[in-house]
């Protein structure tokens, strides 16, 4: 099942929060959602589940409205904020009632325990729960309806590596069974470790919408480091652009490495060093969120 997002705004009174947005989210991946705090992804995911009106445009899921949907507990699962469970209640009794309310199978909600490593603690109130805890069990209630979509706000959030782990492995396997994954982040570390296609924005529109390889491929540079003197202009007129980096360097882009040493070769230019600069996912996301950013200074 597919999300889709088309001309999507958003205004709370004189703001727009989210602005003439459109993105599709596709089944079998996960797609992170990112953007610095207050870009909008909360209010989007909001608007996903139909737990905030549009005040423009449209959001589908499988081609329906989240609120045409008969049972969306079996469509659309989503953690929004692992704080709203009702902390008197049993982990077991929680998800038992949603399951009834729901129409759905009690034995849904052993497995879903058993997939969120919750089984030990069923019986316990969830008012106890840690943090970690509380996320899984939002999770197991996400999972219960075993719907196609699914959608996880900062699911990382506050929690331990041990916790970053098994949340980055489920991601990859929801998705890896078909369902489309939407997740969302402030942290493109996180993200290049788990998605497979970004969707990135910045007060409330658009930035980027790519498959992280492209993202990584980039434009890169490559390094030089040459004796010879006039081995930047042979560049230059080659169709690279050519500036001064550290040591008597060349930063050189627009050609590959491979032709910058056909260059080199053909014209019998030493090269001292030929290295390909890897362009990192978070310098790619600062250039691209840059002009976006509300904040620059909290950020830097
Ligand atoms: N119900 C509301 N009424 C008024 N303004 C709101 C409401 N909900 C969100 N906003 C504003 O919308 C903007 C975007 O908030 P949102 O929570 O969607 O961003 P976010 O990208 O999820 O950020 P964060 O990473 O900090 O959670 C913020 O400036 C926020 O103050």
């Amino acid at each position: 099942m597919t999300i889709e997002i088309r001309g999507l705004t958003k205004r709370y009174g004189p703001d727009t929060v989210v602005d003439d947005l459109s993105f599709t989210v596709e089944p079998g991946q996960v797609t992170g959602f990112l953007g610095p705090n207050g870009a909008g992804k909360s209010t989007t995911m909001k608007l996903i589940v139909g737990l905030a009106a549009p005040t423009r445009g449209s959001v589908t899921v499988g081609g329906r409205r989240y609120r045409d949907l008969p049972v969306p507990l079996t469509e659309v699962g989503a953690l929004l904020d692992a704080g709203a469970v009702h902390g008197g209640r049993k982990a077991y009794d929680h998800l038992l009632a949603l399951a009834v309310a729901n129409g759905l199978p009690r034995r849904r909600v052993g497995e879903v325990l058993a997939r969120t490593g919750l089984e030990s603690v069923a019986g316990k109130r969830a008012g106890g729960f840690s943090l970690g805890m509380r996320q899984r069990l939002g999770i197991a209630a996400a999972l219960l309806g075993d719907p196609g979509v699914l959608l996880f706000d900062e699911p990382v959030n506050g929690l331990d590596p041990e916790g970053i782990r098994w949340i980055r492995g489920l991601l990859r396997t929801l998705a890896g069974e078909g369902r489309a994954v939407l997740v969302s982040s402030h942290l493109m570390s996180e993200m290049a470790q788990t998605a497979d296609h970004l969707v990135v924005i910045g007060r409330g529109r658009l930035v980027a919408d790519t498959a992280v390889s492209e993202l990584v491929r980039g434009e890169g540079s490559v390094l030089v480091r040459t004796p010879e003197p006039g081995f930047a202009r042979l560049l230059v007129t080659a169709g690279a652009a050519v500036r001064e980096g550290v040591e008597a360097s060349l930063v050189v882009s627009g050609m590959t490495s491979t032709e910058i040493g056909q260059l080199a070769a053909h014209h019998g230019v030493a090269l001292a060093e030929l290295t390909p600069q890897r362009v990192s996912l978070e310098d790619a996301f600062m250039a691209l969120t840059e002009d976006s950013l509300d904040y620059q200074g909290a950020v830097a």
